[in-house]
């Protein structure tokens, strides 16, 4: 033990900023959650009196934002069919809460390979892992999904078996949405209608597109090993909406053969400041070179000028933290988009440390200039990237990851954020085991259920 005051007083310094730091988080996370609060409440006042028991609960399981916004719809149709409803997140949701509940609807999501999503974890251990006693409750289940994943709304079909088993009754077959069908959502919608009665309430299908024009577009890796990645901006057709960083870009495909192919996502890289919604794309290929549907059509067929249809998602597990929190961006290819966007709306105030992987230094360096001047404002404390192609080097980011285990343990523990955001595969399951060795398994899963671990991974 030391005798030295001045260390003393160092160390409780550090201690109170620390406190004072975890305050911050834990009061803008009680504020956004009492904002939602009071638009729940909103709806929930609307079946008061009406004789049809009490509200009807709406909890929703989201990852990228989509199962959220359907719960709103729900909620929203509900209440104008004159029954009360009150939203919750799964991150809010108890088993007490369900059992003293008559009826729920649950829209749920599925990520990673048949995963819940993040804000759901809490209550799949707590909750999920033995039946509980809900004879009372009487739900129904949309699951939301896409058919190209080998479990296909794993964890809707999760959910649904967890909450027979213990007794709930099914008020409906489960709705399956397999990538946001319109068809589905609107099965969803005629079943709220038996709810309310209501025969007459207009079809509701996710929100439509906006026009945006392509004003720009830049190969951003010539020569690389790897495929072509372009940098593109497009400016909105009127007045622009807000957004905020994280937040994703739903791009609906141009019909073909008569056949509307649906959309794509892509997270974006730039803020409303900026006037534009920037993306980094990057060309994919087919087996016999043919370029992939969406990303050959915006980085090769679409010209500039051209206008597509597009709408602005709320991606909340991905939004950043308070100023003042330090985050750590991790990622690899493309996925440097959505942590630009991150590091956009940094201030020096919690700083941020950027951990990049991508294939060679001299092609795939993306957004160095900017980089190196956050570095100098003091925005970026922070800089490790690898390049897996270089001789040399020839690490990927998990291995940038277990190499620097002590200074993000020290990162961490000053309250950092952990924001990660590139390829499902390999990528974020390999960052994800060398977080775990790096600080704890117990300590990622809680950050995980706290919201301090965020992932936007595709
Ligand atoms: C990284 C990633 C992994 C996914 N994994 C699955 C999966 O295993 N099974 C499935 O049915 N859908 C999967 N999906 C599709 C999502 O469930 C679907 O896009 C859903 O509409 C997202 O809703 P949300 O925005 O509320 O999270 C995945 C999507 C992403 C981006």
């Amino acid at each position: 033990m030391t005798a030295d005051p001045q260390r003393w007083l160092w160390a409780v310094g550090a201690l109170a900023l620390w406190l004072a730091l975890i305050a911050v988080i834990v009061w803008r996370e009680r504020r956004a959650r009492a904002a939602a609060r009071a638009r729940s409440d909103a709806f929930a006042g609307a079946g008061a009196g009406a004789g049809e028991g009490q509200a009807v609960l709406i909890a929703f399981a989201s990852q990228t934002g989509f199962a959220e916004e359907l719960a709103w719809m729900t909620a929203r149709a509900l209440s104008d069919g004159g029954v009360g409803a009150r939203v919750v997140s799964f991150a809010d949701l108890d088993v007490q809460t369900l059992k003293a509940t008559d009826r729920a609807l649950l829209i749920v999501s599925t990520t990673g390979e048949g995963d819940p999503p993040d804000s759901a974890a809490r209550f799949v251990r707590k909750a999920m892992g033995e039946t509980a006693d809900l004879s009372g409750l009487r739900f129904g289940l949309l699951a939301l999904g896409d058919r190209s994943y080998d479990q296909f709304c794993g964890f809707g079909h999760a959910v649904d078996g967890w909450l027979r088993r213990s007794g709930a009754e099914p008020l409906f077959d489960t709705v399956e949405v397999d990538n946001g069908e319109a068809g589905a959502v609107r099965h969803w919608q005629h079943q709220l209608n038996q709810i309310t009665g209501s025969v007459t309430a207009p079809d509701w299908t996710p929100p439509a597109y906006d026009p945006w024009r392509l004003v720009e577009r830049t190969l951003v890796n010539p020569g690389s090993p790897g495929g072509e990645a372009y940098h593109l901006a497009f400016e909105f057709v009127g007045a622009a909406p807000e957004w905020s960083a994280g937040d994703i870009a739903e791009v609906g495909l141009p019909e073909r053969d008569g056949v509307t192919p649906g959309s794509r996502e892509y997270s974006i890289a730039s803020l409303p400041s900026d006037g534009r919604v920037e993306f980094l794309i990057r060309l994919m290929r087919h087996p016999d070179g043919a370029p992939g549907l969406a990303s050959g059509w915006l980085t090769q067929d679409l010209a500039l000028g051209g206008e597509i249809g597009m709408r602005l998602r709320t991606n909340r597990s991905f939004h950043g933290p308070a100023d003042e929190t330090p985050m750590i961006l991790i990622g690899n290819g493309t996925g440097i988009a959505g942590l630009r966007a991150h590091l956009k709306a940094r201030t020096a105030a919690g700083g941020a440390w950027l951990l990049f992987g991508e294939r060679t230094q001299a092609h795939d360096a993306f957004f160095d200039a900017e980089l190196q001047a956050w570095l100098a404002s003091g925005v970026l404390r922070r800089l490790d990237r690898c390049f897996s192609r270089d001789p040399g080097d020839g690490r990927y980011v998990q291995d940038l990851v277990a190499a620097a285990s002590d200074d993000l343990r020290d990162w961490v523990e000053r309250g950092a954020a952990i924001y990660v955001c590139g390829s499902l595969e390999g990528m974020s399951q390999g960052v994800h085991a060398a977080l775990e060795n790096a600080l704890g398994a117990d300590v990622v899963l809680t950050m995980l259920e706290d919201g301090r671990y965020g992932r936007d991974v595709y």
